[in-house]
């Protein structure tokens, strides 16, 4: 009987659970396949670190956040004992036939390396930033949009009660998806991404014709959102596990400037990672179930080096190579459709 492992790897999404269950239940209830789940990403593949996957530990999983697998930022290369020979005599002692990574982009890029070096690998794509080009949506970033909205909701009865404007960051390092389509959600005035840099002048400009009109101004930055004096992203936080560094602050950075320039009492409030916590939204648990059960499909044709993606109402397969060429960022068209009525 073949036998395939699950790893989750890169910070975690609502959804990941339920693309492990849709595809433990496909595997086994169609193919006769088995599962067992490689703990903590590339840590559990590198370390041989594994619990079993059957129809009973996947039961009820679809609406937890979280994975239950775990996740981390760890090297499948650079650690120690990392490498592809190390990794093909774990698979071979376990007597796994595949792997089955569920990541963003960084985690697909090892992949593609593993794959390249010999090792069965396939790939889910997952993100809340929605910025992997391989596919329309990525689960958990409607989850994301929805807690993101709802913070605005909140934030704006409080700024109307107090007059303030209200700053809400949301997360975003490259691309600004979070913030554009929660900002246009919650009708925000203004709406600050990483690909496009506005001046303090014209962010103030659009806040006080708000205040200027008996509104109280709401204004949602992505935490990668640049003034256009600034080189690089707002970091104090040092890096990450992969050695970026992390992001998270641009909004407490402009309350004061918007502050002072203005003299409209601000004030900011950073979401943070409540936007990846708990239960997926019914889209993000429809669409990552259907990959779960299309990657159970991909492993049982052997489709090596490939990952499943939405396109339209489609789950499709496309090979590491295509889905790593495009990083899906705001394009200026979108952008400008929603920056006319900001203010
Ligand atoms: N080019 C690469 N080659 C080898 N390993 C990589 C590469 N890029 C990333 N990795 C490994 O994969 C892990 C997961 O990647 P990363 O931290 O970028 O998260 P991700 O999968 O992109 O998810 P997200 O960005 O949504 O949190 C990294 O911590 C790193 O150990
Ligand atoms: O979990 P960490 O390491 O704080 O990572 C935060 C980053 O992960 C993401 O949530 C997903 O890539 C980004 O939006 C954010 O910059
Ligand atoms: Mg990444």
């Amino acid at each position: 009987m073949a036998r395939f492992g699950i790893l989750t790897s890169g910070g975690d999404c609502p959804g990941l659970n339920a693309v492990i269950r849709g595809a433990v239940l496909k595997g086994e209830t169609v193919y006769g396949h088995s599962y067992l789940g490689f703990k903590d990403g590339w840590r559990g593949l590198v370390e041989g670190d594994v619990i079993p996957l059957d129809r009973a530990v996947v039961r009820g999983l679809s609406h937890e956040g979280g994975t239950i697998l775990g996740t981390s930022r760890f090297g499948p290369y650079t650690e120690p004992q990392g490498g592809p020979e190390n990794i093909k005599k774990v698979l071979d002692d376990l007597r796994v036939d595949g792997v089955i990574a569920i990541g963003g982009e960084g985690t697909a890029s090892a992949a593609k390396r593993l794959y390249g070096d010999g090792i069965n690998i396939v790939g889910v794509p997952k993100t809340i930033d929605n910025d992997l080009g391989a596919t329309d949506y990525t689960f958990g970033f409607d989850t994301a949009v929805s807690i993101a909205t709802e913070a605005i909701d909140r934030l704006r009865t409080t700024g109307n009660s107090h007059m303030r404007c209200m700053v809400l960051e949301v997360m975003g390092r490259h691309a600004g998806w979070i913030a554009l389509h929660s900002g246009i959600a919650g009708g925000a005035h203004a709406i600050l991404i990483p690909e496009q840099p506005e001046s303090l002048d014209q962010i103030c400009a659009w806040v006080t014709s708000v205040r200027a009109r008996g509104r109280a101004p709401m204004v949602v930055v992505a935490e990668g959102f640049k003034l256009p004096d600034m080189g690089a992203a707002h970091s104090t936080k040092g890096l990450d596990g992969f050695n970026r560094p992390r992001l998270g602050g641009i909004g407490e950075v402009l309350a004061p400037l918007i502050e002072e320039r203005t003299g409209i009492e601000t004030r900011a409030t950073v979401l943070g990672h409540i936007q990846r916590g708990g239960s997926p939204t019914g889209f993000d648990r429809v669409l990552a179930t259907r990959m779960g059960m299309a990657v159970s499909d991909l492993v049982a044709d052997r489709g090596w080096g490939e990952m499943v993606a939405l396109r339209g109402t489609n789950i499709v397969r496309v090979d590491f190579e295509e889905a790593l060429a495009n990083h899906k960022v705001v394009p200026q068209e979108q952008y400008q459709e929603i920056r006319v009525i900001f203010g």
